[in-house]
């Protein structure tokens, strides 16, 4: 008997999906502008050369293969929240950060997700800005949150609601958690400048939210790993107590190593030791431990003061390489006679532009121009090279004249 019958074939992903149709296109033009990840000049993936000579090391080292333990890689979970709260944190000094490694951002979000379901008395609802990244609503979802949302962008600026998410902030129940993008804001590129992160840290307090950070960025968005904390380090600075995740899949290029970190800040080591009793509880018949390669990766990059200096180079040049890109497009579709405006592709920052192309001139993109974009008119800009730069500002000015 056909037991699963009741299982109905379900929606490609969002994201995901998009590569694979971009695959399955024969037209040598293509150009796949969905997923999030770096490309080079020459269109190819990037793997950093401090990733490489991080890589050779361990490998001479001839480490053994044991179990990490349910918080994974301690070298490294230290060292990403240093890079994240800086060298000098009282937090971190104090013992009141509670770090485990996680698989990458999207499993670290998971953990946190349940350990708010399970632990999180005032509330079990979550606001997510809108739009966000669209893992964030299902992650939450299965974790048993309720998922609720807040104004961010706003589309007839390209730019942020400012005033609409203060509105918007200043209604939510006090209690209830507030998801927000420590930089580089996926999918709009849109970030708060450093005095409205200032101001959103001040409602936020008066309103009694509790702060989630999702940091898949730091680094990548102004190839500075000091300026793309400021948020995270001003909420620390004003007194909040934060949940929060690390990617290192962009701004180390280790998407398929999958190494991430959630934290979480207690009110004392005392109160950390429990919380950190509780999520190793939530991790064991999760996933028990996660990898140890990635991690030892990132923890031999950033506790190798020569290897941390050669990354903060490579990841400054990424970085660049985007907003070098950002200024060719906006430039060529000057050049192709767009009378639109198109300031927020370089305001926007990070491996997102936010287009403002409609869905059905995204379908005409696609299916005219065989470029791959997601449906919500977002744009990775790493997918962009001074090869096909000219070609894509001909082909959005074609679909918006
Ligand atoms: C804000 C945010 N948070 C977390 C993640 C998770 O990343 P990972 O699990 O690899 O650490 C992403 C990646 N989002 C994408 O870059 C994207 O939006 O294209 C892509 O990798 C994805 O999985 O969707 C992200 O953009």
């Amino acid at each position: 008997n056909a037991v699963w019958s009741n299982v109905e074939m379900g929606p490609p992903d969002a994201i995901l999906g998009v590569t694979e149709a971009f695959k399955a296109d024969n037209n040598p033009k293509k150009m796949n502008l969905g997923v999030g990840a770096y490309r080079d000049d020459a269109g190819k993936p990037y793997v950093l050369p401090s990733v490489k000579q991080a890589e050779m090391e361990i490998v001479s080292a001839g480490l053994d293969k044991e179990y990490a333990g349910i918080i994974g890689v301690p070298d490294f979970n230290s060292a990403a929240i240093k890079l994240a709260l800086g060298e000098d944190s009282q937090v971190i000094k104090d013992k009141l950060n509670v770090t485990t490694q996680a698989l990458s951002g999207t499993g670290a979000l998971r953990v946190g997700a349940n350990f708010f379901n399970k632990w999180y008395s005032p509330s079990k609802t979550i606001w997510l800005p809108t739009p966000s990244w669209g893992n964030h609503t299902p992650i939450f979802k299965h974790a048993g949150m309720n998922v609720s949302a807040y104004r961010y962008y706003d589309p007839n600026t390209c730019g942020l609601d400012f005033q609409g998410a203060l509105e918007d902030i200043n209604k939510i129940p006090e209690g209830d958690i507030i998801m927000l993008h420590a930089c580089a804001h996926n999918p709009t590129g849109v970030d708060p400048k450093p005095e409205q992160w200032q101001e959103l840290s001040q409602v936020i307090k008066a309103r009694k939210l509790f702060p989630f950070f999702d940091s898949a960025y730091q680094g990548f968005a102004s190839g500075d790993t000091d300026r793309d904390a400021f948020s995270v380090r001003t909420f620390i600075k004003d007194g909040h107590k934060i949940a929060l995740t690390q990617s290192f899949s962009k701004n180390m290029g280790l998407y398929g190593e999958r190494v991430g970190a959630l934290t979480i800040v207690c009110n004392s080591a005392e109160e950390a030791a429990r919380v950190m009793s509780q999520v190793k509880i939530i991790i064991r018949p999760m996933y028990s431990n996660p990898p140890i390669h990635g991690a030892r990766i990132a923890a031999r990059i950033l506790n190798t003061p020569a290897l941390n200096q050669q990354w903060l180079v490579e990841v400054k040049g990424m970085a660049d390489r985007i907003m070098s890109m950002r200024t060719r497009l906006q430039e060529g579709l000057k050049r192709e006679g767009s009378s639109r405006n198109w300031q927020h592709i370089t305001d926007q920052i990070g491996m997102f532009c936010f287009t403002g192309l409609n869905p059905q001139q995204v379908e005409r993109l696609t299916k005219e121009f065989s470029v791959y974009l997601t449906k919500d008119g977002r744009i990775s800009v790493a997918g962009v090279s001074s090869n096909n730069v000219d070609y894509l500002a001909h082909a959005i000015h074609e679909v918006t004249k």
